[in-house]
């Protein structure tokens, strides 16, 4: 009854040029200050304006494609390849009902919702022809997600020198606190459900360690409350705890894009060699075997009709006060 899956990202720029388009396409409609905007410029020109997400993504196809029996298409919200383009496509192919897989494991409006969102624009704008997509479900606590999660914060533990007194620390990108009080049903779902990530990684990696959930990223105006604590500033609270090295296990993502490599590996690297601490950053999916099955057994779990539904409602998860401009 299915005929493709349809991978949907967050697109990121390949070029010096993109950069400005791109953010513009990102913060259209919302509330970030020039100044935000302007600085986190500077992180994408840093790589040469060039985010490593959209050949993640490549990556991430390859692999599910290599044994795979539908047609797989790739669209973006932000970045070409656009959905609204990649939709279109599927349409002139004949594509007549679509699973999507979207590159976020969790509930919420920018990790869910918008998403949907996405998709149910780049369809109206087709009409009639345009083929049915559904949305793969939430998967935050699949074992093809938690466990290459677990592997990394395992490796990235053996990196620390022995005997410390060490802390997990798992981040997810903030939200706006009106965005997480109105994701799911009754409110808080995206932290409920990185909370059980966190709780099921740590237990897999079968380290012991004391563990929090913070967060990482924040936009936004200052006067605006984001989820906190911020990463850099739990290292520091840490610290006068008399921790003495951390793992950083970036479980929001799936890949180790933008946010991941400044935020993580250049922000909260510098945090900690500022304050002393022992610092190693665990890896993420990307196109670890076990999640690339994952998405393969998402789609099969939804074509013999088993598949856990969301627990999502019309009406929840909207964008949140203080977000819209
Ligand atoms: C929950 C969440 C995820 C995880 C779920 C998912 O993965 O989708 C996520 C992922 C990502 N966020 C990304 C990049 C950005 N996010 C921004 C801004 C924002 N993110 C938000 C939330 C999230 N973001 C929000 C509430 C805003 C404020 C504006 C708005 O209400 O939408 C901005 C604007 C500038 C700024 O940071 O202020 C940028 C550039 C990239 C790409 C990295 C790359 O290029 O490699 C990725 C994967
Ligand atoms: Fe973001």
């Amino acid at each position: 009854m299915y005929d493709a899956l349809l991978l949907v990202s967050f697109g990121g720029p390949e070029h010096p040029d993109d950069v400005l388009p791109f953010l513009a396409n990102v913060t259209r409609g919302r509330n970030v200050p020039p100044e935000r905007l302007a600085a986190v410029a500077e992180h994408y020109q840093h790589f040469g304006g060039v985010s490593p997400i959209n050949q993640q993504c490549r990556e991430l196809i390859a692999a599910i494609d290599r044994d795979f029996d539908l047609p797989v298409y790739w669209g973006n919200r932000n970045w070409h390849p656009l959905l609204a383009d990649t939709v279109s496509q599927m349409r002139d192919d004949g594509v007549r009902h679509a699973l999507a897989f979207v590159t976020s494991a969790y509930g919420g409006y920018s990790a869910c919702r918008q998403y949907l969102e996405d998709i149910a624009a780049a369809r109206a704008a087709i009409g009639p022809s345009a083929p049915m997509i559904d949305k793969l479900r939430h998967f935050h606590d699949h074992p093809g997600f938690v466990e290459p999660h677990a592997d990394a914060v395992r490796a990235a533990a053996a990196k620390l020198p022995a005997g410390g007194n060490l802390r997990l620390v798992f981040t997810a990108h903030s939200i706006p606190t009106s965005m997480a009080a109105s994701a799911g049903p009754e409110g808080g779902l995206y932290e409920a459900q990185l909370l059980q990530t966190a709780a099921l990684v740590s237990e897999a990696s079968g380290l012991d360690l004391p563990w929090d959930l913070v967060w990482q990223s924040r936009s936004g105006p200052p006067h605006v409350p984001w989820l906190e604590p911020d990463v850099n500033d739990h290292l520091e609270a840490l610290r006068d705890k008399g921790v003495t090295g951390v793992v950083v296990s970036p479980i929001g993502f799936v890949s180790d894009h933008l946010e991941v490599i400044w935020d993580l590996d250049n922000e909260a690297a510098g945090t900690a060699k500022r304050l002393g601490l022992d610092y190693a950053r665990a890896g993420t999916p990307g196109t670890d075997p076990r999640f690339v099955q994952m998405v393969r057994d998402l789609v099969a779990e939804r074509v013999s009709g088993v598949a856990r539904p969301d627990p999502c409602s019309a009406g929840c998860c909207s964008l949140g006060k203080g977000t819209r401009s």
